[in-house]
């Protein structure tokens, strides 16, 4: 076995040799920091000797993976980077961020952030949005959890006019930055209608036929949120218990990896609201412990996700084949950071009649994460990523309270790196989608509580999770699309606090350098100026629109054909420009199996794959539930 980070396999032959078993200190329950001889300094690999130099060149015959594109750019590249490094600090950077402690954790948001933030609706018949949760009736029991145990003291921007567009009984596709406060935006108008169900003169005649009350052995849920991994279906079904505590209402969940058994039990106690991965749902159904006939809310956490190419046709059975109300007969929540304007056109099939909102631009990332690019070749990620770990620990940002979360390509790529960390003295643990859910579980867990202050992780782990304290977000690989960067950043920066957000790139990359670039521009980020260089040579740029421009706001607005009468609410003026792709009709759509690429987490199958089916041969759908959904 290797232990290399890289597959090539004249270098990882060469890395460790005869290293006896290893156990990660975290498994041993052993301070790591005390374990002097994991500890290296300087720029030697852990046993090798070899210096930056003899990596080089040692690997330049041996396929280690330069692009060609690198080859004439490579010396004033890396003068570049050693200048713009040294202008930018990373530690220092880390310094100036705003560590937060627990009872500041909800409600010591700062609100200063998103106040200059456009907002746009476009619907007809918009409800105003509101200042306060006291200006809309969510009920008491649900006002006294939000003051009371959310400590949620004002709505965010998106909860200010997403809750009053859905307590209207509008159908919602929402895109907010990420951090923002989504989740209690979806969740607090579900409970409230909820309530209201709960209330009704036939839920109190016949409190056993119906609103999400045990009926024989089928649960009968009022409302179903749908999210693409484990882990963020249980982060929020914690969230949406915390919202209803004593409230009457049940909160359950479904999701793949954990007994079934257990989950069906909980059934048994009633389910109101239901929250679930759409590969253990349509399990359940089919076993006819769920049926969704009754579902008056339905809504979609990382709707792009969900319906992006190769998960659409599951999500499409799910709300069009398996018994759940028509469009205007329940009511759809759709809520992502990133919005592409073909995801659009497709999500609009389960809505009727619906508003569009976004907060700041859609797919963009907030101002709240410093973001830093920086040049480093496939062979010096780890010496880069060692010397900017000895750095952030030696001032104190690395820690309890200064948590780092590093993206890898690959599934391996990740244990690889958990492992080599690891034996240079930095706890780390890893997450992916071959990992067992209680491998994963205790991942998650023992980076959020800060045994392991670094957590190494594929995209499985880009959306979505709310771990407080991630101070830094390390690109060790670059993703292919830019949406996928926007979410893994917006692992830091959460509610108002800020964040680092580091990126290695090299010309592997160049894909994404276009709209990497414009992305730090809007975010009004330094971009390093050789960045500009893989730019001018870089085609769409990585944007999933072919106009490189950054994706649209409600699609409908670019007149391409629609029936809708689209009307516009700007609220804060200045908002809706000439640069939206959506409004000047030039969209087009690469498709994002070309962004995955292979044996990365999220791989979809090429259409082909889907015609004759679900899969079953290894290469369609399968492979994607193993992959990062189920
Ligand atoms: N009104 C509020 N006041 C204070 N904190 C809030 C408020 N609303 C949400 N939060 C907190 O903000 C954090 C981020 O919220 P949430 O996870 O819902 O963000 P999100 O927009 O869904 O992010 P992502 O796009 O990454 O999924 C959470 O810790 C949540 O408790």
């Amino acid at each position: 076995m290797s232990y290399s980070y890289f597959s090539d396999s004249s270098y990882s032959g060469q890395r460790h040799p005869g290293r006896p078993n290893y156990n990660p200190p975290h498994q041993n329950f052993n301070n790591p920091y005390q374990t002097a001889g994991y500890y290296r300094t300087g720029n030697q690999p852990p046993t090798t000797g070899r210096g930056r130099g003899g990596r080089r060149g040692g690997g330049r015959g041996g396929g280690r993976g330069y692009n060609e594109l690198d080859r004439p750019f490579r010396e004033p590249f890396r003068r570049a980077r050693d200048q713009y490094d040294n202008n930018n600090d990373l530690s220092e950077k880390l310094n100036e961020l705003e560590i937060v402690d627990d009872e500041k954790k909800n409600n010591g948001i700062n609100f200063d952030a998103y106040e200059d933030i456009p907002v746009e609706t476009s619907g007809s018949d918009v409800p105003k949005p509101v200042d306060s949760f006291a200006d809309v009736d969510l009920g008491e029991a649900l006002n006294d959890n939000i003051r009371n145990r959310c400590r949620y003291v004002r709505p965010t921007p998106i909860q200010r006019h997403a809750i009053p567009v859905a307590l209207a009984g509008r159908d919602l596709m929402a895109c907010a930055q990420t951090g923002s406060g989504k989740t209690a935006a979806f969740c607090f108008p579900i409970i409230s209608g909820v309530l209201k169900s709960m209330k009704s003169p036939a839920a109190v005649a016949s409190p056993a036929a119906g609103y999400g009350r045990r009926e024989v052995t089928t649960a009968y849920p009022l409302a179903l949120i749908l999210s693409p991994t484990r882990e963020l279906c249980c982060q929020i079904h914690e969230e949406a218990k915390k919202f209803c505590y004593q409230t009457g209402v049940k909160v359950a969940v479904a999701y793949g990896g954990a007994p079934i058994g257990f989950q069906l039990r909980s059934f048994e106690r009633g389910v109101d609201i239901l929250v679930a991965t759409p590969g253990r749902l349509t399990d359940v159904i089919e076993r006819s412990k769920v049926s969704l006939k009754r579902v008056k809310y339905l809504a979609l956490d990382e709707a792009d996700r969900m319906l992006d190419m190769g998960f659409e046709p599951q999500i499409r059975k799910i709300v069009e084949c398996l018994d759940m109300p028509l469009p205007g007969r329940r009511q759809t929540m759709l809520f992502s950071a990133t919005f592409p304007d073909q995801i659009q056109r497709l999500a609009s099939d389960f809505l009727s009649n619906y508003v569009f909102l976004s907060v700041g631009r859609v797919g963009s990332s907030t101002d709240l994460i410093a973001q830093k690019v920086v040049f480093v070749d496939d062979m010096e990620k780890q010496d880069y990523l060692r010397n900017l770990l000895h750095d952030q620990r030696a001032k104190g940002n690395l820690g309890k309270n200064s948590l780092t979360l590093v993206f890898v390509e690959t599934k391996r790529g990740a244990d690889s790196l958990e492992r080599w960390l690891c034996q240079i003295g930095f706890p780390a643990t890893a997450i992916h989608g071959d990992k067992v859910q209680f491998e994963r579980e205790r991942a998650l867990k023992l980076f959020k509580n800060g045994v392991t202050p670094i957590l190494v992780a594929t995209d499985v782990a880009s959306r979505g999770l709310d771990i407080p304290r991630v101070a830094h977000v390390i690109n060790f690989d670059l993703p292919k699309d830019i949406d996928s960067y926007v979410h893994r950043i917006g692992r830091t920066g959460r509610a108002g606090k800020s964040g680092l957000a580091t990126a290695f790139f090299n010309g592997k990359n160049s894909s994404i350098a276009k709209a990497l670039s414009e992305l730090m521009k809007e975010a009004h980020q330094e971009s390093p100026n050789w960045l500009t260089q893989y730019v001018d040579g870089s085609s769409s740029g990585g944007r999933r629109f072919g106009s490189g421009k950054f994706g649209g706001r409600d699609y409908r607005s670019g007149g391409n054909g629609n029936s809708y009468a689209t009307e516009d609410n700007s609220y804060l003026g200045g908002y809706a420009g000439p640069d939206y792709g959506g409004a000047d009709g030039e969209v087009s759509y690469d498709p994002p199996a070309a962004d995955y690429g292979g044996g990365v987490e999220y791989a979809p199958p090429s259409p082909a794959e889907f015609s004759g089916g679900y899969g079953g041969d290894g290469h369609g759908y399968e492979s994607i539930v193993a992959g990062g959904w189920e």
